[in-house]
């Protein structure tokens, strides 16, 4: 049989993996999908600077819609990232009838209503197994694993890039800006660096997969979005001393109310699995009803770790090819004419635990005045603890608090009290606290 013609846009760190682990493992990527895959044409705009890359045979360009509209390609790799021109090479693909694989979690949580709805009107798959968690394949396990289960919720490191500089930080005291800069040098970093520091990507992220694991459609303007870029050496050490660890999680969780839709720092008990997941691993922990907890963990960038979730699409797509389009996995793992409209709940009414810090004056009294205004929004501390502030401030003390669940209305209140009263010195700290144990 002949081979699947591929053109590939984007010859970066994910389009160089994907010619690499093609030519590397051909013969048994051809045996799973019955049929050879054959990067035919590619397009890029560093053209003079693909180093070493063997592209014999590729027909090379720069010009990515040329590759689209070539009538010898049957399926499109977008790797260029981006909204545009991905957003308009994407939906010519489909508009031709040829399918996609594109790695571009951006494109998916902003666009991915419009062109899975194109797709499924022209027949074609659009696959993106890359754009979350890298090579993990969350989303084959979420899709297909566990399509059995009534999903209650999942918690995900899906931010290799931070992840990264928060472990770079903790274990070996480095710099941010440094560690940032050593990880754009190794490819995970996105184009705009503050997707990943401010959360950004995480939320795209998390869009995909609250919607394949709810059923709900792509709401990426829903998620409460809060970055790392917060989070001090101080914290980190005071976590670490009452037994948690802080991580970037993406957080989606049903309660009668609505969806919980959430990234940001937290803290997690360091006995937990999901809180030893370093560097740039990444790892998603998904709770089903039948199932119960389930983990997925893995690289969450870099070069050939996102090719293996890009080959894997492609071996998929051909497979499936020659199929009734009425057969195929939904995009979204449920049919598209049963997706619900559950609403997303305001960060307000979010129930989660926090750690609080506050610098106060080293006084009596000063603890009475803010367990009064706690109690007063009925926040009930689970821990309590004076620490010397690092800086040998002689008149200060920092209190640190670990709160029981409550609403995130209620803090805000709270905070907003103690934040007047004068013996507290400077804006208080607030992380929240995840136990990650029970529905
Ligand atoms: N780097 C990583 O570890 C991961 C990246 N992704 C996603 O994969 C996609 C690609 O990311 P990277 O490979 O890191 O990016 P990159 O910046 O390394 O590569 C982008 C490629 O696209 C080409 N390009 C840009 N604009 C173009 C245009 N208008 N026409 C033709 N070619 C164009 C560039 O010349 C370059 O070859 C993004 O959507 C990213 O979010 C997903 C998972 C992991
Ligand atoms: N910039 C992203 C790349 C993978 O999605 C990350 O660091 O996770
Ligand atoms: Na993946």
């Amino acid at each position: 049989m002949q081979p699947v013609n591929v053109g590939l846009l984007g010859l970066g760190t994910v389009g160089s993996g994907t010619v690499r682990v093609l030519a590397r493992n051909h013969d048994e990527i051809a045996r799973r999908a019955g049929r050879g895959i054959k990067i035919t044409h590619a397009a890029a705009r560093n053209l003079n600077d693909l180093g070493d890359l063997d592209l014999r045979g590729v027909r090379l360009t720069e010009d990515a819609a040329a590759v689209v509209n070539d009538p010898e390609i049957d399926i499109v790799v977008e790797l260029i990232g981006g909204l545009s021109p991905a957003r308009e090479l994407v939906l010519a693909a489909i508009e031709q009838g040829k399918h996609v694989v594109t790695a571009n979690k951006a494109l998916i949580a902003l666009h991915g209503n419009e062109i899975f709805a194109k797709a499924q009107e022209k027949g074609v798959m659009v696959a993106f197994e890359a754009a979350v968690a890298g090579g993990i394949p969350i989303i084959k396990a979420i899709r297909e694993g566990l399509a059995g289960n009534r999903i209650e919720w999942l918690a995900g490191i899906i931010n290799g890039t931070g992840n990264f500089i928060l472990t770079e930080m903790r274990d070996k005291g480095r710099d941010f800006a440094d560690v940032l800069a050593e990880a754009q040098s190794l490819g995970y970093a996105e184009a705009d660096p503050t997707f990943d520091i401010e959360g950004i990507d995480a939320a795209h992220k998390l869009t995909i997969l609250a919607s394949i694991a709810f059923g709900v459609p792509l709401q990426f303007d829903k998620v409460y979005t809060e970055g790392i870029s917060a989070i001090s050496r101080e914290d980190v050490s005071y976590a670490n001393a009452l037994g948690y660890r802080i991580k970037h999680l993406g957080v989606a969780r049903r309660t009668p109310a609505g969806i919980e839709l959430r990234v940001h720092p937290t803290l997690i008990p360091e006995r937990r699995l999901i809180a030893n997941v370093d560097g740039v691993l990444n790892a998603v922990l998904v709770w089903g009803d039948a199932v119960g907890p389930t983990l997925y963990y893995g690289a969450g960038a870099g070069s050939d770790p996102t090719a293996s979730a890009v080959v894997a699409d492609l071996v998929d797509v051909v497979r499936a090819m020659t199929t009734d389009p009425e057969n195929r996995v939904p995009h979204l793992a449920f049919q598209a004419d049963a997706l619900s409209d559950i609403a997303i709940l305001p960060i307000d009414e979010v129930e989660t635990a926090f750690y609080l810090r506050l610098r106060v004056q080293d006084r009596t009294g000063v603890m009475a005045d803010i367990t009064r205004i706690l109690a007063d929004h009925e926040i009930s501390i689970e821990a309590i603890r004076q620490q010397e502030p690092d800086d040998d401030d002689d008149d200060a003390a920092d209190v640190i608090m670990l709160t029981q669940r409550v609403r995130e209305g209620n803090m805000n209140q709270a905070i907003e009290r103690i934040q007047e009263l004068t013996s507290v010195i400077r804006p208080v700290t607030r992380i929240r606290l995840e136990l990650l144990k029970q529905p």
